[in-house]
């Protein structure tokens, strides 16, 4: 069956419709991830997000219960260059086009990613939808433009849990981790309950005095969909929790933290997705490798978006001196946050990879040390 991409500024591009047979709307991003197709469309963080794949060749091992990043698909749809649906990869429990009409989220296949990247590399991410060839083209861009833009837009009201949950063995006498869940991935849980932590994962308004009286050792800030700059019932939670006990961010926690501590956020272009960001740790000077997934980034502490020097910039908050950690060495910009005089940090980037390098795993090890120390 055919059917088409369509953005909100009319450009097209045509396909074969695979997957559900329904249309879907919102903002198109690219991710240049080479593997890890199903842990992206079941990331939170890509809650409202059409992802078109950059590697050309997607389903070729398949998809299985052990790569879910949460319990179900968050991804509006997927947009390839050419898909399989092979079922006798390896590790396979299902072919991914199988999989992805049993979830009920549709896709496209056949369609010139290169030309619709490098479309969104010029122009930016912006709003758009596949639709099967039936529905005409007028009734999609009355879609699209119904569509609320990513920029302003609260979708962590959409992923975050109605209840909380707790991770890992209690007997093992290992911290609690304490996290408000904006749409966390689950191997960030993973990467804590394997270490010994048990961690507890809040609805995202929960109020700070409950978080509080959970004896937490170590609280924690999740990635998460949306603009951040929209979840100010976090913030101030957030400035209530840091200095208590030592606290750590990953991308949606990284710029929450942030703004928490006086910075702000701004929408970058095109975002950065794909699992081979370099980024400078300015205290070493080594560059990892990482995995990244964001289409926001904090503004540095000088108000540049971003920066020219590799110094690791120190200013003042409200909780004692920060200073800039990382560094995106492809644009610049703000990659961490450490808090000198409280123990707390953030990274934009994930650390926990799924998928990606493991560049970066000693981040979560950083951060047990430090829950023990402070303990
Ligand atoms: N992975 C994330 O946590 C993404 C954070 C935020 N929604 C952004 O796009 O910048």
């Amino acid at each position: 069956m055919s059917g088409y991409v369509l953005l909100e500024d009319g450009t097209r591009f045509d396909g074969d419709y695979v997957g559900a047979d329904v249309h879907a709307t919102g903002e198109v991003v690219f991710t240049t991830g080479m593997s890890g197709y199903q842990e992206s469309m079941t990331d939170p963080s890509f809650a409202g997000q059409l992802i078109t794949f950059t590697y050309p060749h997607i389903g070729n091992y398949g998809v299985s219960q052990s790569a879910m990043e949460s319990d179900r698909v968050w991804a509006r749809a997927a947009i390839m260059r050419e898909a399989t649906n092979r079922e006798d990869a390896p590790d396979a429990e299902a072919g991914w086009l199988d999989w992805l009409t049993d979830c009920g989220v549709p896709a496209i296949t056949g369609v010139d990613t290169r030309a619709l990247v490098m479309h969104i590399r010029d122009a930016g991410a912006m709003r758009g939808g596949i639709f099967p060839a039936r529905v005409s083209e007028d009734e999609a861009r009355q879609m699209i433009a119904a569509e609320p833009t990513m920029a302003g837009s609260d979708f962590v009201q959409e992923v975050t849990p109605e209840t909380m949950s707790v991770h890992g063995a209690a007997n093992v006498g290992g911290p609690l981790i304490v996290a408000i869940d904006t749409g966390i991935k689950l191997s960030i849980v993973k990467n804590f309950v394997s270490r010994g932590a048990r961690v507890e994962l809040h609805p995202a308004r929960t109020p700070a005095s409950e978080l509080l009286d959970r004896g937490a050792d170590a609280f924690f800030l999740a990635n998460g969909p949306g603009d951040p700059s929209t979840l100010d019932y976090v913030v101030d939670t957030l400035r209530d929790l840091i200095g208590q006990k030592p606290t750590f961010g990953i991308c949606l926690g990284h710029q929450l933290m942030c703004r928490a501590v006086g910075l702000e956020t701004f929408k970058l272009p095109f975002g950065h997705r794909g699992a081979n960001h370099p980024v400078k740790d300015l205290q070493t000077g080594k560059i990892e490798i990482t995995s990244q997934n964001h289409g926001f980034a904090v503004v540095g502490p000088g108000g540049q978006h971003t920066l020219d020097t590799d110094e690791p910039l120190r200013w003042s908050t409200n909780v004692g001196e920060a200073q800039l950690s990382h560094l995106n060495l492809y644009d610049r910009t703000v990659e961490g946050l450490t808090l000198l005089d409280v123990p707390g940090g953030t990274v934009q980037y994930h650390p926990e990879a799924g998928p990606g390098p493991h560049d970066s795993l000693y981040l979560f090890d950083r951060f047990l040390t430090q829950i023990e120390a402070a303990a």
